[in-house]
């Protein structure tokens, strides 16, 4: 179909000659109704007339084209588009076209000669486009051409005002792209060779002549369709050919070590390196040329060796989706040590949804918990620093666009129970490339090491779309595959809501893949709003199993199969739905206001339980914070009660308090058999558990003066007893405040 701009009111500027005019009649001759500006002054901007503009709406108007005049200069840019307005209603398309020159080598350019140059094609492409700028949002169309120069790309020989005006306005048009996207409004600059007024003084006469607009004015109407999404772009174009242009950055390297001053030594030590763009990458914003150099100072922190090149990562950043599995498989990452400390494990814990609202998540998230642990699928947080310090991108084989990777499955298994701090390192394989039509899948083995032991095993499976049909195999004997659940109703399932900032926080573990937290690159994936990383509706998913089926007991933890079936959004709830088939427990993971499964065909496999069954008390150590809380909770809860008030306790509950006082205050709680009443059931057993406080301490705690949490931390409240979960203490408390 020809494409048609019926209905849409551009804007060409300096209309009058060459590629202006070419662009206005080429619009006009399309459905377009045009504004022809153009100053109608001479090259070097003297002079002012308005036949030039006069004489192109003429010829527009002869063919049966619609157009307007206008003979303001760029700098009036509201005068311009209000002609737009009053001839035709509206404004769709700006093509800033309008230029003139001042060419002087440097030495030579006068202060008059630098301003002018930039007022007319930076400020003045500023000016006509900011006019315009609120009309485009408002309709949610908008269509922008910036015409930059090869002199500013490259650089030319007395065009230093020029080539700085040109490149200037390459970044007005890269932000414009950026703060246009969401009104669909696009901006693309171009660089165009033609013979007009401007090259005729700098080329010979025959090859002005060749070098015809009409050469360059399809790709101006093409940029400027409704049916182009090309935005941000910038073009070289001439004599029927067009090519794009982009950013493209060596690997690099770091020539930084923690703690130690960085030289201009190491700099030169690594120069040639640093200048090498052998697998080089080309960042497309900069969130991804920030995200890398950002991965530099984790690596930095774990003291990564000085010549690595993290900046490579995180996948790949390449864009032009080349995929060569030959080449790729049996390819390792550089290896990579991961240090972490409590803090690590506890912000994961925060970041899968861990709360003190619940007080079994207390062991894993305070470092003071007597069973203080870290959450079997933080297994996947070292093994994923591996891929994003190192880089998929630096993997020959593997050129693929970043902005298209997804999360697509994960398989993890613990050979022991994670530390809770220390050095882990990882090495990292490409196990398999497949070829899935819709996108290809690359399956990265990940081994973590403690020392020279096996910790555990990832492997990943990254899905990237629209990068299929490479002609590679559809699976792989490597692949670890989802498993359906039983055709039956779960054994249990546990809603959980993710919050508005599960990613914000989930990031802060180390994958800071902007997918996840910025709209507009989110965007670039086709989504419409950020999305949560797969691995932490993943680690939701894990704990609700071993909450479930394994008393939050990490040493059960076996391993855990997951597909990715559909993102979550932060925000929704998810619904974890349970399956036990003995010691592997099939989940599916809904989001609950949707219906839409969003974890598909996943498991947890756990060791057989030793010992006790949950249904047993649990003994607490003296010293341990989640029963002390709670115990010093019912100190606080006994003195307000007074002596009448724990006769009505033991009576009513079947209970008996006591105090024993000589020295030291000692209360005595004992839930005789279960307690009776309301503390049947899993409940039952004994609790005895005595409080020790100086008498001084003990009235201040009687009087208010000292809260018993507060004199506990201060050492001045000890503790000591066995007694049930902590949870159960909670519903005592409660019945303790019914009285
Ligand atoms: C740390 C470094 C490594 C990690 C890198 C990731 C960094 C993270 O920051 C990124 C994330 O966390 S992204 C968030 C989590 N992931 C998601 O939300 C993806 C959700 N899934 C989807 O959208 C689709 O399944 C989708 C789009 C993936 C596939 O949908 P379709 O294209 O419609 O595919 P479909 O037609 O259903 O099936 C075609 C073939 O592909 C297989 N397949 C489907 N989903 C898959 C998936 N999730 N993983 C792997 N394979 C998958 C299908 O089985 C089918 O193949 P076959 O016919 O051989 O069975």
């Amino acid at each position: 179909m020809p494409l048609s701009f019926e209905g849409r009111v551009v804007l060409v500027t300096g209309a009058g000659g060459g590629l202006g005019r070419e662009y206005a009649l080429a619009f006009a001759e399309r459905g377009a109704a045009v504004v022809v500006n153009d100053l109608g002054a001479d090259t070097k901007g003297g002079g002012k007339s308005s036949a030039a503009a006069d004489k192109v709406v003429e010829e527009i108007r002869a063919k049966g084209g619609k157009a307007v005049a206008n003979y303001d200069s760029v700098e009036d840019g509201e005068k311009l588009i209000q002609t737009a307005l009053d001839a035709f209603g509206r404004i769709d398309i700006v093509v800033n076209n309008a230029g003139i020159l001042r060419d002087r080598s440097f030495a030579r350019t006068s202060d008059l000669d630098w301003d002018l140059i930039q007022r007319i094609h930076l400020r003045g492409s500023f000016l006509v486009t900011r006019a315009a700028w609120n009309h485009m949002k408002n309709q949610k169309f908008g269509r922008i051409i910036m015409t930059a120069s090869a002199a500013g790309i490259y650089g030319n020989f007395g065009q230093a005002n020029y080539s700085a005006a040109k490149l200037g306005m390459l970044g007005l048009s890269n932000t414009l792209a950026v703060e246009g996207r969401k009104y669909n409004i696009c901006c693309n600059t171009i660089a165009p060779v033609a013979g007009s007024r401007l090259t005729e003084t700098v080329m010979p006469p025959d090859l002005v002549a060749s070098l015809k607009p009409e050469y360059v004015a399809p790709l101006v109407l093409w940029l400027c369709h409704e049916q182009c999404q090309e935005n941000g772009g910038l073009f070289e174009v001439g004599a029927g050919w067009i090519g794009k242009l982009r950013w493209e950055r060596s690997q690099g390297r770091i020539v930084r070590q923690k703690n130690k001053p960085m030289t201009p030594e190491a700099v030169q030590a690594e120069w040639d390196k640093i200048c090498d763009f052998t697998n080089a990458t080309k960042p497309a914003s900069v969130q991804e040329s920030l995200q890398s150099v950002v991965s530099v100072l984790s690596e930095v922190e774990s003291e990564g060796e000085v010549g690595a090149n993290p900046t490579a990562a995180p996948a790949s950043m390449a864009s032009g989706a080349g995929i060569n599995p030959s080449e790729a498989v049996g390819q390792k990452l550089p290896s990579t040590s991961f240090s972490f400390t409590q803090t690590q494990c506890i912000l994961y814990a925060l970041g899968v949804g861990m709360s003190t609202k619940d007080p079994d998540h207390l062991r894993f998230l305070y470092e003071g918990h007597p069973d203080f642990s870290c959450l079997p699928t933080f297994g996947v947080i070292p093994s994923q620093s591996s891929m994003m310090g190192g880089g998929l991108s630096s993997v020959p084989g593997l050129d693929i666009d970043f902005t298209q990777v997804l999360h697509g499955e994960q398989y993890l298994e613990l050979y022991k129970p994670l530390p809770t701090s220390g050095t882990l390192t990882s090495e990292t394989t490409i196990a398999d490339v497949l070829d899935k039509g819709s996108g290809a899948v690359i399956l990265l083995d990940v081994n973590t090491y403690s020392g020279g032991e096996l910790v555990c095993y990832n492997q990943f499976s990254v899905f990237v779309v629209g990068a299929g049909g490479f002609g590679g195999k559809r699976s792989s004997e490597k692949a670890k595959v989802p498993l359906p659940p039983p055709k039956r109703a779960p054994d249990a399932v546990v809603i959980d809501s993710t919050t508005r900032d599960q990613a914000a926080l989930y990031r802060l573990s180390g994958d800071w893949n902007p997918l996840h937290i910025d709209p507009s690159f989110a965007a670039l994936g086709g989504f419409k709003s950020p999305i949560l990383h797969g691995l932490c509706s993943f680690g939701f998913a894990g704990r609700h199993v071993l909450k479930q089926f394994a008393d939050n007991d990490p040493s059960r933890f076996k391993a855990i199969k997951v597909r990715f079936a559909k993102p979550v959004i932060p925000g929704q709830s998810l619904q974890t739905e349970m399956w036990k088939e003995g010691s592997r427990i099939h989940v599916q993971c809904k989001v609950k206001e949707t219906g839409a499964v969003v974890l598909a065909g996943a498991y947890v496999d756990l060791h057989e339980a030793a010992g006790a069954s949950s249904q047993n008390p649990t003994p607490v150590q003296e010293g341990g914070l989640q029963s002390e809380l709670v115990f010093a909770e019912i100190g606080r809860r006994i003195t307000e009660l007074g002596s009448e008030l724990v006769k009505k306790v033991n009576a009513v509950f079947g209970w008996e308090i006591t105090k024993d006082g000589k020295s030291a205050a000692q209360w005595t709680i004992d839930l005789k058999n279960g307690g009776g009443g309301l503390h049947k059931g899993p409940y039952s057993g004994k609790a005895d558990v005595t409080f020790t406080v100086s008498d001084e301490d003990f009235m201040e705690v009687v009087t208010g003066k000292l809260m018993p949490q507060k004199a506990f931390f201060a050492g001045k409240l000890k503790v000591k007893g066995n007694i049930m979960l902590s949870q159960k203490l909670e519903v005592i408390l409660k019945d303790y405040a019914k009285l």
